[in-house]
């Protein structure tokens, strides 16, 4: 089984050196909540059983695409396209404008034209996720300096590789947006090929993950660098360069590989690498009807909806349902400005920026991450310690270069109550607002829905971390109040004395 819009790049794919296992591989469409268009079993397939390999000439990269050649590698550095993505949709783009004559033809039009992830959205549904982080990482402007800064001058440079006649169907911004999310929602981080050790034929080197940078990030780990023994030679050498090239994760366009669609806790198929073919290779047995599923490696609904355009809902404990892998993101400086607000401003402001900047210098997070096990982060913790930490014990943190023990003590699970609180408020609506709202309006448009799916899953997280923790200050205060009842009257004044002074 697959489908008709399939064939012609089927057929390339295998002239090409690609090989696919068809009675055991094909194409269909699910429904638009398992993935629309993705592969399925036709039989029984077992664990480990190779479905399809590709060449890693059939990879699209800033490796094997002849751009960055033909417009010298010099050039290309010089004007930073092998930082970041720009270099990549820029021979993606290229690629495109080559229509029949590019290698990639076949691929390039079976990919996806039109995105309905947030980058994408108008401002109102936007507005729908107000309070997650989604909307601060999308990095359209980012991405729209790049194009500006790094991608127009390029192209100006050279009329003869990049005719004005064409700059406004396969140059626009527009264009660069789109082949920047097929690159988010599609590439892979591969290792490249060692140059001169041929590994044997059933090793495998390594897996290839989807990729984890973002289009519109300057992410140095992900930068295509130009450079590789089956295609492009750089002129450059020396030793850094070297050690650059041992390091180096190609972000790449692999094609077949990328049909594959992805569910939380559902994967049953995974690419690996050897030197020069990618194998995707069943890592359970799938059982024939079964959809062959790949790892975008159980990211939460946030991430889910910004790279891909999705999310996952799944049973959860109790009547809910959501995502298990959804985080909840709380910025450091939310604790401080809410230690800050219940402190003597005047008296600490000084100490505590001096705290938070060497919190910081030492390495400590200024995102703290709550996942759907509640436990507040211990660096959160930690942090609000350094805070309340008197000056001769915060002196000696400092000379010993080490913050606070993240224990949960009375004081400190206090103002983390409070800063639970204040990071609720950050939504708009409240969770019992978004569940009747789910209930009362089940064919609400797909954006809406998506949003509300994704800041339900937040809110749920923070609820329930707050529920707990106001449960072990319920019983930390019984806990004390029954010790003071227990001690002698002299005891008890003197530890409300301590109290009263912090
Ligand atoms: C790597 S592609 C997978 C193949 C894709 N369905 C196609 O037709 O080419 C990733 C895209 O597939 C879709 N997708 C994958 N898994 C999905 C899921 N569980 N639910 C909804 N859409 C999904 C999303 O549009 C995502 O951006």
């Amino acid at each position: 089984m697959s489908l008709p819009e399939l064939e012609p790049f089927l057929s390339w794919f295998q002239s090409n050196g690609g090989t696919i296992d068809l009675d055991a591989v094909g194409f269909k469409i699910f429904s638009a909540a398992e993935g629309g268009r993705g592969a399925v079993a036709l039989k029984n397939i077992e664990k480990e059983q190779t479905l399809f390999t590709i060449p890693r000439s059939l990879v699209l990269s800033t490796d094997t695409s002849s751009l960055p050649e033909k417009f010298g590698l010099n050039d290309w550095k010089r004007r930073e396209l092998d930082k970041g993505w720009s270099g990549l949709i820029l021979c993606m783009m290229w690629e495109d404008a080559q229509a029949s004559d590019s290698k990639w033809a076949q691929y390039l039009v079976i990919l996806p034209t039109q995105f309905n992830t947030p980058m994408f959205w108008d401002e109102q549904d936007l507005k729908e996720l107000e309070g997650t982080s989604v909307v601060e990482k999308l990095g359209k402007q980012d991405a729209e300096r790049d194009f500006n800064d790094k991608v127009v001058p390029a192209i100006q440079s050279r009329p003869d590789l990049f005719p004005p006649e064409s700059l406004s169907t396969y140059y626009s911004l527009e264009r660069y947006h789109i082949t920047g999310s097929r690159i988010l929602s599609r590439s892979f981080d591969i290792e490249r090929g060692a140059t001169d050790e041929v590994s044997g034929e059933e090793e495998l080197d390594g897996e290839a993950d989807r990729s984890t940078g973002s289009a519109m990030d300057v992410d140095e780990d992900n930068a295509p660098a130009g450079v590789e023994d089956n295609s492009i030679q750089d002129d450059a050498t020396g030793e850094e360069e070297e050690e650059d090239e041992e390091d180096a994760i190609n972000v790449s366009m692999v094609p077949v590989a990328d049909l594959l669609n992805a569910r939380y806790g559902s994967e049953n198929a995974k690419l690996f690498y050897e030197d020069k073919v990618l194998k995707m290779i069943a890592t359970k047995r799938i059982s024939i009807g079964e959809q062959i599923w790949n790892t975008y490696n159980d990211l939460p609904n946030s991430e889910l909806l910004r790279k891909y355009g999705h999310v996952d809902v799944l049973p959860l404990q109790g009547r809910d349902e959501g995502n298990p892998a959804d985080i909840v993101e709380i910025r450091a400086d939310l604790v401080l400005s809410t230690y800050l607000e219940r402190s003597n401003e005047a008296a600490t402001t000084t100490s505590s920026h001096e705290r938070i900047d060497w919190w910081l210098e030492e390495g400590g997070d200024d995102v703290f991450v709550v996942e759907t096990n509640f436990d507040v982060p211990e660096a959160m913790i930690s942090l609000t310690r350094l805070l309340y930490l008197s000056s001769s014990d915060w002196e000696k943190a400092r000379e010993k270069g080490k913050p606070p023990k993240p224990r949960l003590d009375l004081q400190t699970s206090n103002l983390l109550g409070l800063v639970l609180q204040k990071r609720i408020a950050q939504y708009p609506s409240t969770i019992e607002e978004d569940k009747k709202l789910l209930k009362d309006e089940p064919g609400m448009p797909w954006n809406k829905y998506q949003a509300l799916i994704v800041r339900l899953g937040e809110k749920r997280i923070l609820n329930s971390t707050l529920q707990r923790l106001q449960t072990m200050v319920a019983a930390e205060k019984a806990k004390e109040s029954g010790a003071q009842k227990r001690k002698p009257a002299s005891q008890s004044s003197k530890s409300t004395t301590k109290k009263t002074k912090r």
